[in-house]
């Protein structure tokens, strides 16, 4: 922030920073000009930012820079050979997406990453190593500047800048790194790359002891990345391991050695799961979009044969999967490592790849079948698809869960229903019934592995908290998402991303009056555009999407895609930020994000919604020989306490809505730092900038 305060001055403070203004006014409304879109009435608030003297009327402020503007543009653009020493993108004249994108080109054409952009640093992703920016050497010269943002812009400094804040106990003394950016843009590696900052300069000097300490210590931290990548990510066409949850890590200060960070006992990583996207991380029909830890157990399993009859299967069904992943047998043993590290034992290492294993089997051979409804019979048959005899279908998963295979097969089929107080009667399921439950089988095997990781990650590093008494917290939240199809995953991520652009735009412009108050300078009230009415609009009671897709979840009938779509036309109009396509052929609706337009599918969004676990399945489970498996199951209740029936439905969205509120409640109390990342083309190229990309970039602003 000083460098930027300098800078202002430099310039001329009350011209530059009201210029700063204005030009984010320019990109904003030019951009909303390509894409055609109506803007919102814009709300008044209390937050500021404009100098004294250079108040104009927005609407001849707007008509006279739009005339001069095409000018300015091509007369930044001449000088080609200066755009890349541009450190911080508000320093470009005029801001426009052009400009900006322009220089970060130049930029990256000369090797340079980082970017800051007022309060935001910019990270390109090189998409190959680049060793010297990030040796201990560079840490360490960051660490120790007397002035480090004076340095060339760098994700240490948000690592420093957030370390000093802590010792200097500048109020509100918690600090948060909020790492964003579209899949593959290199958050995950962002985040990587700020822990091991803070486990290096935890060294409190160079002698071998207390460089063993922190070795020890980085080992800690680092090493809950492995074991969550491989169970938390994915392989998808946008990124080969994508991370498939958001989460929020804490690393906690030793209250008795006051501003030592990572004393050895202090560590602690605490994950808050903001949202496991399942259905990608399980339910994917080509393998490479499956969960990475499977391609681990996979080889090791076919590699150091586990188990001869469990490798026959697995080399019947994936052979190509062992041929292509064979080479990931180092990640696998790095995973084993980081388990060993955190004190998961031989025993339950085994236990927990053999449940993984299970559900992995379990989704093959669910993938590998379905159910069909027969003339003249009463349940739907289960039908094979692909490879396996149906008997096999139901033998196999059987074996692997350790339940008797009628019962399973009852349970995959039949529902049970009260009928009265004592008697239950079996009603058999509808073919799309069955299949949302063996479906449901393998999101709840998975959901409890990856919970209990979790639970046992943070046990192994969870100091007293009468030990710690503050916190730099690391939040890796997957960015905004836009689809060719969209549906309930896709509505709260970029749910998610719309919280936090409402936290950093506060941030942002209570920073800016910040600067002018403490610079002395006058200023006035401006009125500014937030995302409040696209908040409105989803979280909203009672009308507002998540709230409407409930109610409908607890009317308990077949969802209807049609009604459902006019129901939320019908409560939602007044709100200018969504709009209905009459000639789309499925029922959709599209919200105005700030960062663009979405069309969501309603087809199947009820459903995704309850995610209902049918209480059959968990007394199952619940019987289920394999003990660890069992374990996950025997505090589960089915049945509320009246014993009326199923216990209240807790839907995916008021999941969500209660695990993001408490995020937000952490991210208001502490400090800010914002790094967003990009992805500058879409193969994954090395040095390769696609401006194209990078101009599409969705929610570029934050
Ligand atoms: N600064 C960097 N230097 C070198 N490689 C990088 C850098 N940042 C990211 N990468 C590489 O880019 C790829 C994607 O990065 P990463 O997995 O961190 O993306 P992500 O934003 O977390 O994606 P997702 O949201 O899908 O999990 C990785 O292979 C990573 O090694």
């Amino acid at each position: 922030m000083a460098g930027v305060k300098k800078e202002l001055r430099d310039k001329g403070a009350v011209v530059g920073a009201s210029s700063c203004v204005r030009d984010r006014e320019r990109v904003s409304s030019s951009s909303a000009a390509k894409e055609g879109r109506q803007r919102q009435p814009a709300k008044q608030h209390d937050v500021v930012v404009k100098a004294n003297g250079a108040q104009q009327t927005a609407q001849s402020s707007c008509q006279s820079l739009d005339a001069s503007l095409e000018e300015e543009v091509k007369a930044f653009l001449i000088n080609e050979d200066e755009l890349h020493t541009y450190d911080d993108l508000t320093k470009v004249s005029p801001v426009t997406p052009s400009t900006v994108l322009k220089c970060l080109q130049a930029r990256y054409s000369a090797k340079v990453f980082y970017t800051h952009a007022g309060c935001t640093l910019v990270a390109l992703n090189p998409f190959q190593p680049i060793p010297h920016l990030y040796s201990l050497d560079v840490m360490k010269e960051y660490h120790c500047a007397p002035q480090p943002q004076e340095f060339k812009p760098h994700i240490f400094i948000v690592a420093e800048e957030a370390y000093r804040n802590v010792q200097g106990q500048v109020e509100p003394t918690n600090q948060s790194l909020v790492v964003s950016g579209e899949s593959g843009a290199g958050k995950t590696w962002t985040s990587r790359c700020l822990m091991k900052y803070y486990a290096t300069i935890a060294a409190p000097s160079s002698s071998q002891k207390c460089q063993d300490t922190v070795e020890r210590i980085e080992r800690r931290v680092l090493d809950s990345n492995p074991i969550m990548e491989a169970f938390g990510n994915a392989s998808t066409l946008r990124n080969n391991n994508s991370s498939r949850f958001g989460k929020y890590i804490q690393l906690q200060l030793d209250r008795c050695v006051p501003f030592m960070l990572l004393s050895e006992n202090s560590v602690v990583v605490l994950f808050e799961i903001i949202l496991l996207t399942m259905t990608r991380v399980l339910l994917a029909c080509f393998p490479t979009h499956s969960a990475v830890i499977w391609y681990f157990i996979l080889c090791v399993c076919v590699c150091v044969c586990v188990c001869v009859c469990v490798r026959a299967r697995i080399y019947i069904y994936n052979i190509f999967i062992f041929i292509f992943f064979c080479f990931t047998e180092d990640c696998f043993q790095e995973t084993k490592h980081a388990l060993e590290h955190l004190g998961i034992d031989v025993d339950v290492q085994g236990q927990i790849f053999r449940l993984q294993l299970k559900s992995r089997f379990l989704n093959f051979h669910m993938g590998s079948c379905d159910f069909s409804e027969m003339e003249n019979v009463i349940l739907p048959r289960l039908v094979t698809l692909h490879v396996f005899p149906q008997t096999g279908f139901l033998q196999n998963t059987a074996d692997l869960l350790g339940v008797p295979s009628e019962e399973l097969e009852a349970c995959l089929r039949l529902r049970s229903l009260r009928a009265g107080k004592q008697s239950v009667v079996l009603k058999p399921c509808s073919q799309a019934e069955c299949s949302v439950r063996r479906d449901c089988l393998a999101k709840l095997i998975y959901a409890h592995v990856f919970d209990w990781l979790v639970a046992c990650i943070n046990k192994s590093m969870c100091a007293d908290t009468s030990r710690w008494c503050n916190f730099i917290g690391l939040l890796d939240v997957y960015g905004f998402e836009c689809f060719t199809s969209n549906n309930l995953e896709q509505l709260c991520i970029n749910y998610a991303n719309e919280k936090l652009q409402q936290h950093f735009v506060a941030h942002y412009l209570k920073a800016q009056q910040e600067d002018y108050v403490s610079e002395g300078l006058a200023w006035s009230f401006i009125q500014y555009q937030d995302n409040q009415s696209c908040l409105d609009l989803i979280e909203g009671s009672p009308a507002g999407v998540f709230s409407l897709l409930n109610e409908e979840c607890r009317l308990n009938r077949p969802s209807d895609a049609k009604q459902f779509r006019m129901r939320l036309e019908k409560e939602l109009s007044s709100n200018a930020c969504v709009s209905w396509d009459k000639f789309s052929r499925q029922p959709d609706f599209t919200v105005l994000h700030y960062a663009g337009k979405v069309s969501y599918q309603i087809e199947g969004m009820m459903e995704k919604n309850k995610d209902p676990v049918p209480p059959e399945l968990v007394h199952l489970l619940q019987q289920s020989q394999d003990s660890l498996l069992q374990s996950f199951f025997t505090e589960h209740s089915t049945e509320d306490s009246s014993g009326r029936g199923p216990s209240k439905v807790v839907t995916v969205v008021s999941k969500f809505k209660n695990s993001l509120e408490s995020l937000m409640k952490i991210l208001h109390s502490t400090t800010p730092h914002y790094t967003r990342c990009i992805k500058p083309n879409p193969d994954c190229r090395p040095l390769t900038f696609k401006k194209e990309e990078v101009r599409d970039i969705r929610g570029f602003c934050f």
